[in-house]
């Protein structure tokens, strides 16, 4: 048996993070991982998909250089290959430099291999057994692939799949029509392939405000791909080198050649002898934590994804700062005070913060309402990108902002002002009294706040 002051299960966002505090400490720790450093986010989430989204965006807006006066002469090609290339060096150099990292700490151990519990303080891998007082769980999530009729007859890809894909689909039919959905469906319509969208629910980005999927589905829409929502009866059946998509009776029926299914992601704690060591998880698998991640067996605690509390790399992280003020600093952190904010990395991207209008009219409190669309800012007009618009929903009492939502260029970074706003529980009349500069797409958040409604 191998002793350790802490052990990590899962290397994601969050737990190498603590590891290396602690081993900056001197304490002792093992870090196991049955993959890669760097989990998802790193080597099949938002690092590949992002490189991937920018080269989509570069052909797109080559395409559309003659709008700007920027005459291309001959067609615009993507070459698959050098995508995938773009993806892959990014992925290795995220993940070489936290080997690079993790190997200069004297005290940290990283062991390759798959950890499970057999006792509440005690992890076996490799067939070796290891036992630490305190016990970090991260380890993430995976895709849910339903039971659809048909489906295991057939080839389909996942989103950690399609990241390696070097050819492009002639036509790409995706299943599910939320953010993995969205952002691969845009993508591969601007490499050049035919795409269709495949949604159970009536709407896409269903968590969002209708208004906001609304503005999603035209921007979509409008690059040529198709949706169809209110897909009740999804089946696949093999045809030739393709794949038919039924979308339920009476239907349409999809003649696709690849298929992406991307209808939300598990925890990974079903493989994890969770039972051994007594912790509790919930009927969908997230493990249960209090409000300093700590799960309901003293010493073990849960980060990231598969605690359920958040399902980003920015929730992930903010779990370690809780965990390490908490333990190691002296502070008391707690999950309920995150403000929730994220992007959907379609082009232009979502950015939002806090709760939606449908979330604050539930609420019960006096709201006040302003939305402005991005043809009345001039950054967007200058920029020639004039889609989407910009909402923000405040507290008519308390002059907090309740959320906002900003789908338009640079979105997901003018969103900021808000989420900073927020976190730091400025009031809507003090914010705008800010002087933003000019041009951008920042400058019009005191012009929304000004025009704030009660409804
Ligand atoms: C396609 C895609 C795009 C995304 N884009 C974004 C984005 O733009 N922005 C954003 O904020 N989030 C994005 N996300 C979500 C983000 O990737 C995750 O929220 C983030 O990685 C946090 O994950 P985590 O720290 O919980 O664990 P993960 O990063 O999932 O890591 C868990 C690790 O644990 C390991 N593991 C699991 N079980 C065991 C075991 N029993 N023993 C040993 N090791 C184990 C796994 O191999 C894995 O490496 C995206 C996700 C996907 C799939
Ligand atoms: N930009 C980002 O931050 C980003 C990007 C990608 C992924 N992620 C993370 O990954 C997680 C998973 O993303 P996701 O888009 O796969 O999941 P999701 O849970 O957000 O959405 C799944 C979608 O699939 C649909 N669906 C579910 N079952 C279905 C079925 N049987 N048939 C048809 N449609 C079905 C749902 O109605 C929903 O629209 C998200 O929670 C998110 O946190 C984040």
């Amino acid at each position: 048996m191998k002793n350790y002051d802490a052990i990590f299960i899962g290397a994601g966002q969050s737990g190498p993070f603590l590891a290396a505090r602690m081993a900056g400490k001197g304490m002792k720790v093992a870090l196991i991982e049955r993959k890669y450093l760097g989990g998802t986010c790193v080597n099949a989430g938002c690092m590949p998909t992002k490189t991937l989204v920018a080269s989509a965006r570069a052909a797109h807006v080559a395409r559309r250089g003659a709008d700007y006066g920027v005459k291309i002469t001959g067609g615009i090609d993507v070459d698959m290959k050098i995508v995938r290339k773009r993806a892959e060096t990014v992925i290795m150099d995220a993940r070489n430099g936290l080997i690079g990292w993790f190997d200069g700490m004297e005290t940290a151990d990283i062991v390759y291999g798959q950890a499970q519990f057999t006792g509440p303080k005690t992890v076996s891998v490799n067939g070796e057994t290891l036992t630490a007082p305190q016990v970090f769980l991260n380890v993430g999530a995976r895709p849910v692939i339903p039971d659809f009729p048909g489906l295991k007859d057939i080839d389909y890809l996942t989103s950690t799949s399609i990241i390696y894909l070097d050819t492009l689909p002639r036509h790409l039919a995706v299943i599910g029509g939320s953010y993995i959905g969205l952002e691969f469906a845009q993508m591969y319509r601007r490499f050049g392939a035919k795409v269709t969208i495949v949604e159970r629910g009536p709407k896409l980005a269903s968590r969002e405000d209708e208004d906001i999927s609304d503005a999603i589905e035209d921007i979509l829409r409008a690059e040529g791909i198709a949706v169809h929502t209110n897909a009740d009866g999804i089946a696949f059946a093999k045809r030739g080198d393709g794949v038919d998509v039924s979308t339920g009776a009476g239907r349409p029926v999809i003649g696709a050649s690849h298929v992406l299914i991307a209808t939300g992601r598990r925890p990974n704690t079903d493989d994890l002898g969770l039972d051994a060591a007594g912790v509790a998880t919930d009927k969908r698998g997230y493990i249960t934590v209090d409000d300093r991640l700590m799960t309901n067996v003293e010493g073990i605690f849960a980060l990231g994804d598969c605690n359920g509390r958040g399902a980003f790399t920015h929730t992930s992280y903010n779990d370690f700062e809780i965990a390490a003020a908490n333990l190691l600093d002296g502070g008391d952190r707690r999950v309920s005070s995150r403000i929730p904010a994220y992007a959907l990395y379609i082009d232009p991207p979502l950015g939002r913060a806090g709760i939606t209008e449908k979330e604050a009219r539930f609420s019960g409190k006096k709201i006040m309402i302003s939305t402005r669309p991005m043809s009345r800012v001039g950054r967007a007009n200058e920029r020639g990108e004039t889609q989407g618009f910009m909402k923000i929903i405040a507290d008519a009492e308390t002059k907090q902002i309740l959320g906002a939502a900003i789908l338009g260029i640079e979105g997901d970074e003018a969103i900021h002002g808000i989420i900073d706003a927020m976190n730091a529980g400025t009031t809507y009349p003090a914010l705008q009294w800010s002087v933003p500069i000019h041009p951008t797409i920042s400058e019009l958040i005191p012009t929304v706040l000004g025009d704030l409604k009660t409804v």
